[in-house]
C-alpha cells in the first residue's frame, strides 16, 4: 500500500459522505475513485474494498463495537464511529493487513481529523477489539430476527418482512448472495457487436471475462480497475445491467417498428436495451423526471450512438394526452425500494424504512394508473421493480389487474438472490385486451 494514510482519509470521506451527509455509496465512491485518478490499482482496490465492506458490514461492525467499548457506537462522533468502524472492519475481515497497522492508522487519522483528545480512547477500543475478535458473543440462534440481523448486517425489520413470504433457509439464502463477491454482468450491444467480439477485446484489454449461459447477450466480467477506462465500454459495445433486468426487453420482445414509451428509464439500461433489439427500426422514448436524469440517458445514447431513441423529461404522474393509445409497449420500471439490489447498493438498507415503502406502493399505482392510457389495444405493459416486497410487486400487479379490468395479467416472477443467478428483481407482464 504506498500512502496507506491518504489511502484512509479518502475511505473516511467517502463513509462519512454515505452515512452522516446521505450520499449513495457507489456514487460517493465513484467520486472520490474520479477525481484522484493518480492512485494505483491496489490503492483503488483497497479503498473499494474497505468501504464496501464497513458498509457491507456495519451492523455486525457496531454489534462487535458496543461489546468493547464503555461508550456505545450511537454515542460517539461520527468521524470517530467511522474511523472505528473501518478499522475493525479491517481488523476481522482483511488478514492482509496486520492489527498493528489497522490500530495505528486509526489512532493517527484521528488526531489528523482535529480529535487528538481521542487518540487513547481509539486506540484502547481498537486494541481490545483486536486481542477478543475469537471472543465476540453473538446472538442466540434461536432468536431467528436477531441472529440474521447481526451475522448478516440486514436491518430487522427487513428480516422480519422476508420471513413472512419465505422461511428461515429461504432467507438466509438470499442473505447469503447480497454478501458473496459476483462479477460484474453486462449486455453486449448486439446491433453494434457480436458477443465473441466483445469478449475478444475485453480480454485484451486484461478483464476475465465469462458468457452467460441463459442469456445471449450477457457476459460476467471481472479483474477490471473501473469501467470508464475500459476502451470497449467508451466506444459503447456494452452496458452494465443485471440479468434480471435484461429480462424486462427480452419479454417485451419487440418488433420491427413498434413504438416504445418507458416512463422511468434513467440512466436508460432498458430502453438502450430495447432500442438494441430494434436494431435501427422502431422507436423508444425514454422518459424521467429531471434534466439531471434525462442527461444521463443522453450519455448513454451518445456513448453507444444510436438514433432509434430519444430522451424526454416527462413526470410519469403527469398525463400526457399526445401519448394515448401510443405505445406497442409501455415500459414501467418504476421508483422502488430497491432491496433486490442490496448486493450492489449496500447502503440502501440502512436507508429504507417501512413508511417510504408504503409511499412508493403509493407512488407505484399513481403512475400506473397514469401511464396505462398510453398502451394500444392489443399492447403489452412491463411492470417492473428492483425489489423483494409483495407490496410493491405481486400484491400491486393483483390491484392493477382488478382496477383495469382491460388488462390481463399473463404472467409474473420474482426473482431471487441466491435462487437466481441475479439480483431480486420483480416483472409483470400485461397485454390490453
Ligand atoms: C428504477 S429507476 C429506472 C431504471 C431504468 N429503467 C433503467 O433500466 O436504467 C426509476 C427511475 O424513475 C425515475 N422517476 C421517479 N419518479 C418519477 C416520475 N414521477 N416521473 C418519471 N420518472 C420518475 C427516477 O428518476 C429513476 O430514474
Amino acid at each position: 500500500m504506498g500512502n496507506t494514510v491518504n489511502d484512509r482519509e479518502l475511505i473516511l470521506e467517502i463513509l462519512l459522505a454515505v452515512t452522516r451527509d446521505g450520499e449513495y455509496s457507489h456514487i460517493a465512491l465513484r467520486n472520490v475513485l474520479e477525481n484522484y485518478q493518480y492512485l494505483d490499482k491496489s490503492e483503488r482496490a483497497f479503498i473499494t474494498r474497505v468501504t464496501e465492506g464497513t458498509l457491507e458490514r456495519m451492523i455486525e461492525l457496531d454489534y462487535i463495537i458496543n461489546q468493547f467499548s464503555k461508550t456505545k457506537v450511537n454515542k460517539m462522533k461520527p468521524v470517530i464511529r467511522t474511523i472505528i468502524r473501518s478499522a475493525v472492519y479491517q481488523l476481522k475481515y482483511m488478514d492482509s493487513v496486520p492489527d498493528s497497522a489497522v490500530c495505528n492508522e486509526a489512532v493517527k487519522l484521528a488526531g489528523k481529523r482535529g480529535f487528538s483528545g481521542l487518540k487513547g480512547f481509539v486506540n484502547g477500543v481498537l486494541r481490545n477489539i483486536s486481542r477478543n475478535l475469537d471472543n465476540v458473543k453473538y446472538p442466540d440462534k434461536s432468536d431467528t430476527v436477531k441472529w440474521l440481523s447481526v451475522i448478516y448486517s440486514m436491518p430487522e425489520w427487513i428480516i422480519t418482512e422476508w420471513l413472512k413470504n419465505y422461511d428461515r433457509e429461504m432467507v438466509e439464502k438470499m442473505l447469503q448472495a447480497f454478501l458473496a463477491e459476483r462479477p460484474t454482468t453486462i449486455r453486449c450491444n448486439l446491433s453494434q457487436i457480436s458477443r465473441e467480439k466483445l469478449a475478444e477485446e475485453l480480454k485484451k484489454e486484461g478483464v476475465k471475462v465469462r458468457l452467460c449461459d441463459t442469456v445471449d447477450s450477457a457476459l460476467f466480467i471481472s479483474g477490471y480497475d473501473y469501467l470508464g477506462a475500459l476502451e470497449s465500454f467508451r466506444t459503447g459495445h456494452f452496458q452494465v445491467q443485471d440479468i434480471s433486468s435484461m429480462e424486462v426487453a427480452e419479454w417485451a420482445d419487440p418488433k420491427e417498428d413498434e413504438y416504445i414509451i418507458d416512463v422511468c428509464a434513467a440512466p436508460g439500461g432498458k430502453s438502450l436495451h430495447l432500442a438494441d433489439k430494434l436494431a435501427g427500426k422502431g422507436h423508444v422514448e425514454a422518459r424521467d423526471l429531471t434534466p439531471y436524469k434525462v442527461d444521463l440517458i443522453r450519455d448513454n445514447i451518445a456513448r453507444i450512438g444510436i438514433d432509434n431513441i430519444e430522451a424526454v423529461c416527462q413526470d410519469a404522474t403527469v398525463y400526457d394526452e399526445a401519448s394515448e393509445k401510443k405505445a406497442d409497449i409501455l415500459i414501467a420500471d418504476l421508483p422502488c425500494s430497491g432491496l433486490g439490489v442490496l448486493g450492489k447498493k449496500t447502503d440502501l438498507k440502512y436507508k429504507m424504512n417501512p413508511d417510504t415503502q408504503e409511499e412508493l406502493v403509493h407512488l407505484q399505482r399513481e403512475i400506473l394508473s397514469v401511464v396505462h392510457r398510453y398502451v394500444k389495444s392489443g399492447g403489452k405493459l412491463l411492470y417492473s421493480t428492483c425489489t423483494i416486497h409483495r407490496a410493491e410487486n405481486q400484491e400491486n400487479a393483483a390491484w392493477f389487474a382488478e382496477q383495469y379490468p382491460e388488462f390481463e395479467l399473463v404472467r409474473e416472477r420474482q426473482f431471487l438472490p441466491g435462487v437466481d443467478d441475479s439480483d431480486g428483481f420483480y416483472i409483470a407482464e400485461f397485454v390490453r385486451k
